[in-house]
């Protein structure tokens, strides 16, 4: 007849085999001997100190969530390690997790009270802590994502931005903001269940739970989140068991206050191959866009870094920098790291013959230098205007229009002074250049026609 603690281990090893592949299972838990259980305490015997360290690092969750399951609540966990299998004697080691867990919760009891609901197990919410707030910074093209994540971050759930949907192009950002709204509710709110998976992981994990017949275990697992952060979730175009699981998972969260963060190279109205019942809970919350950062975001960002790396790069190469590496962050990194690395091992000063040599190798440079008179060019010929017409006094509407917009681009695109943009477009002074970038900066704020003819001709400017 079996002991006790047998049959306790034997109905622990059919959960724990529901739930990993056959592999692990031979590998990990079949040679273990269950040997005793007294005072809440399980002893197991395992072959080797290696074993002990790999089933705490791989499998405490489950071990501990079984435990608790089918011998009680706040069982601990204690190894045995089989050092001389004629003698059968061993070293007895309290499981690392066990006792933490146990300080933790200051829980020793092992009663199994049926209506007590187990405490959930801990979970790692895979972040990256690199990607927070504090280094995250703001500029108009980040602004409403960051500022909403700000308020998610405080508090999940509780907030109108609910799902939080980010999109954007590849390298501006959208990883980062995910990760930090995980990274702050863990800080402000530790107690909560956060979780961070890319949807391609979460694709392998539904895969995988298909395959070994768990997907209940898969379901239960996600609903039991309280902030769900899945990035690029474009990926689950196609996949239409994905997409009815993650279906399934939303709503339960939705429904019970808990918080998604979801993020995507597209909006979700562009966005194809996903199922418009999923495509029409995305725009339950709030939809925000991270744009290309301008020429002052880009220049922030590598004064931030700059600093954090304790680099010493003038201001001349900073602008020259954040003038020529337009398109995404990724690239203004791969700048600086370079710039680095050509400094350091060719003993060569950062300047701007340098910087214009490494940008090289990332963008085409001699395609984007512009100038004020190719921008006023691009400007009037987008507008349907002669150049004349630009530079004379006429106060008509879309001739004033067209000759800030071109103030405003050479601000950005050049490093021309304010008195030669002036010079150059209309015979103007400084002060009306700069009264020029204050109208177009705030009309891109608040008008979004006026906001995409701007990045149209950006655009036409850069091929
Ligand atoms: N506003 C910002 N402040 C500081 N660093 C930033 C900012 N935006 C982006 N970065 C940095 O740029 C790099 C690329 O960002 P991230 O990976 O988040 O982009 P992404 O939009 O998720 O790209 P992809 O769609 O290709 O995954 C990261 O190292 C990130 O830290």
């Amino acid at each position: 007849m079996l002991n006790n603690h047998d049959q306790l281990w034997n109905r622990c090893l059919s959960v724990i085999k529901d739930n990993i592949s056959e592999a692990s299972y031979n590998t990990w838990f079949a040679p273990i001997v269950a040997l005793k259980y007294e005072n809440s305490i399980f002893v197991l015997q395992v072959p080797s100190q290696f074993f002990v360290e790999y089933i705490e690092e791989k499998y405490i969750d489950l071990l501990r969530m079984t435990l608790y399951r089918e011998v009680g609540v706040g069982t601990r966990l204690e190894y045995r390690v089989l050092i001389d299998k004629s003698s059968g004697r061993g070293t007895q080691i309290p499981s690392a997790a066990e006792q933490t867990k146990q300080k933790s919760t200051g829980s020793n009891s092992s009663y199994v009270n049926p209506y007590h609901k187990p405490q959930l197990p801990e979970i790692d919410p895979q972040l990256n802590p690199a990607y927070n707030f504090n280094n995250l910074i703001e500029g108009n093209s980040n602004k409403l994502a960051r500022t909403a994540g700000i308020s998610i971050g405080n508090e999940p759930g509780k907030n109108i931005f609910n799902p939080l949907f980010v999109y954007g192009q590849s390298g501006v950002g959208k990883t980062h903001l995910a990760n930090a709204i995980g990274v702050m509710t863990k800080q402000l709110h530790p107690e909560k269940r956060v979780l961070y998976v890319s949807a391609n992981t979460f694709q392998i994990q539904y895969t995988d739970a298909v395959r070994s017949n768990t997907v209940n275990d898969f379901l239960n697992f996600y609903q039991t989140i309280d902030v769900l952060i899945v990035d690029d979730i474009q990926e689950f175009a196609g996949k239409t068991g994905t997409q009815n699981t993650f279906f399934h998972i939303f709503n339960h969260l939705h429904q019970t206050g808990k918080q998604l963060v979801l993020t995507s190279d597209r909006s979700p109205i562009v966005m194809v191959g996903l199922e418009q019942r999923l495509l029409t809970r995305f725009k339950w919350g709030l939809s925000a866009e991270i744009e290309k950062p301008d020429f002052e975001l880009r220049r922030s960002i590598l004064q931030s870094k700059i600093y954090r790396d304790g680099l010493e790069i003038s201001d001349e190469v900073v602008d020259f920098i954040a003038e020529h590496v337009v398109d995404n962050v990724r690239d203004l990194e791969g700048v600086l790291v370079s710039l680095l690395a050509h400094s350091t091992l060719a003993n060569m000063p950062i300047d701007v013959a340098l910087a214009e040599k490494v940008i090289s190798r990332i963008v085409n440079i001699t395609r984007k230098v512009n100038t004020v008179e190719k921008i006023r060019d691009v400007v009037c010929e987008y507008f349907s205007l002669s150049i004349d017409a630009i530079s004379t006094k006429s106060r008509k509407r879309e001739v004033v229009q067209a000759r800030q917009i071109a103030m405003y681009l050479s601000k950005q695109l050049t490093k021309s002074s304010l008195s030669s943009i002036g010079n150059t477009i209309g015979q103007r002074d400084h002060a009306t250049v700069l009264h020029a970038c204050k109208i177009v900066n705030d009309l891109m704020d608040s008008d979004k026609n006026f906001r995409s003819s701007v990045r149209e001709i950006e655009e036409k400017l850069k091929q």
